[in-house]
């Protein structure tokens, strides 16, 4: 096997989500140009998919382009859009613990997850993670990683992720925005190839706290932060208002904005690149991509789901997975 001809490792995620039918488009779209094989039940695929089941990842360099590689793993449910099984939450939770297996193995070049729904993996498999980065982090033996959500006109990453936004504020501590640029910084260098990655910090306050009127975290430790992490070489400047650092000339002036929480991060990329934009997981030990999207229960069986952020995120993965092993 020739490192550069590993296929990537694709969890199947939610049955009753739109992952399986954009499984099938992508293999559509890509064909043997980016070689993946899909980890799910193959009776969860949309009737009269184009499939053939493998028994190991590298029989999915010999599938025909135009059938979508299966490394089956069976269900105890049926796949019902939009209503989700919890009886399948199990078999949900297997398919990433079996791609991360086989990239950890050197027997793919890659992990890309499709959407899972998350409560419905609390709710079915006792699933203890927020989501698939903080349980990838966990199957990578406890790696400091950060989400990123990534697109031709903006990458950004969000210092708190999945908690209540009433939590951020005691959330987001000098600890934890260290820890999260400095993660940033390397996985710019690493994955996106910028030797010096200039980094833009969002405040967390309206304003970014207005001298202390409108808070005082950007006052008391977030600035002083920004300012030693400065001194130490990195470009890293802030904190900015958030509402003015999303705009096209605000966006020349840095490769990433680290932002406060989920929303202040990923409003301003889905609404300028929902159908391009790749969620990338920084630091971990191989590489990891996902759609910027969920699993869309609402169109879910119909069809009419677009394959382009899936695209992009294998497109992603196979530049990352070739780019670490030059
Ligand atoms: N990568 C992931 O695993 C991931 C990402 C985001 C959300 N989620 C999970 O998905 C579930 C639903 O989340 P949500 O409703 O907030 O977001 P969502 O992305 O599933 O849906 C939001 C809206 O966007 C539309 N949409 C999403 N993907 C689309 C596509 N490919 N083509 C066309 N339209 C599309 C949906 O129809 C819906 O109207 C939640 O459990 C959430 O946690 C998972
Ligand atoms: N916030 C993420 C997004 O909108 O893409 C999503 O929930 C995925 O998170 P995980 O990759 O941690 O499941």
């Amino acid at each position: 096997m020739l490192p550069d001809r590993l296929p990537i490792a694709v969890s199947c995620g939610e049955p009753a989500g739109i992952g399986a039918e954009l499984a099938v488009k992508a293999r559509a779209a890509l064909g043997a140009a980016v070689p993946f094989f899909w980890i799910g039940d193959p009776a969860h695929l949309p009737p009269g998919s184009r499939m053939a089941e493998i028994a190991r990842p590298e029989d999915a360099l010999t599938v025909p382009s135009n059938r979508l590689p299966v490394l089956p793993l069976s269900f105890a449910g049926k796949a019902v859009p939009g209503c989700p099984d919890p009886a399948n939450a199990p078999g949900v939770v297997a398919a990433i613990e079996q791609a991360v297996r086989l990239v950890q193995r050197g027997q793919a070049a890659a992990v890309c997850t499709l959407p899972i729904h998350k409560k419905a993996l609390q709710d079915g498999a006792g699933f203890g993670f927020p989501g698939h980065t903080e349980f990838l982090a966990h199957l990578a033996g406890g790696a400091d990683v950060v989400m990123c959500l990534a697109s031709d006109l903006l990458r950004v990453v969000p210092a708190t992720i999945h908690i209540p936004l009433s939590q951020v504020p005691a959330a987001l501590t000098p600890a934890v925005l260290d820890r999260v640029i400095r993660v940033t910084h390397a996985g710019m260098v690493r994955d996106f190839g910028i030797a010096a990655p200039r980094i833009a910090v969002a405040g967390l306050n309206p304003h970014a706290g207005e001298g202390g009127n409108m808070g005082r975290e950007e006052l008391d430790w977030i600035a002083p932060l920004i300012g030693r992490l400065a001194a130490e070489g990195l470009a890293v400047f802030g904190p900015l208002p958030a509402d003015t650092m999303f705009h096209a000339r605000a966006r020349d002036a840095y490769d990433v904005a680290v932002c406060a929480y989920h929303d202040q991060a990923l409003i301003p990329i889905k609404t300028l690149a929902f159908d391009d934009g790749v969620n990338v997981t920084l630091g971990l030990p191989f590489i990891r991509t996902s759609p910027d999207h969920g699993t869309a229960f609402d169109i879910a069986g119909k069809g009419v789901a677009r394959a382009a952020s899936v695209i992009a995120a294998l497109r992603m993965a196979a530049r990352m997975a070739a780019a670490r092993r030059r």
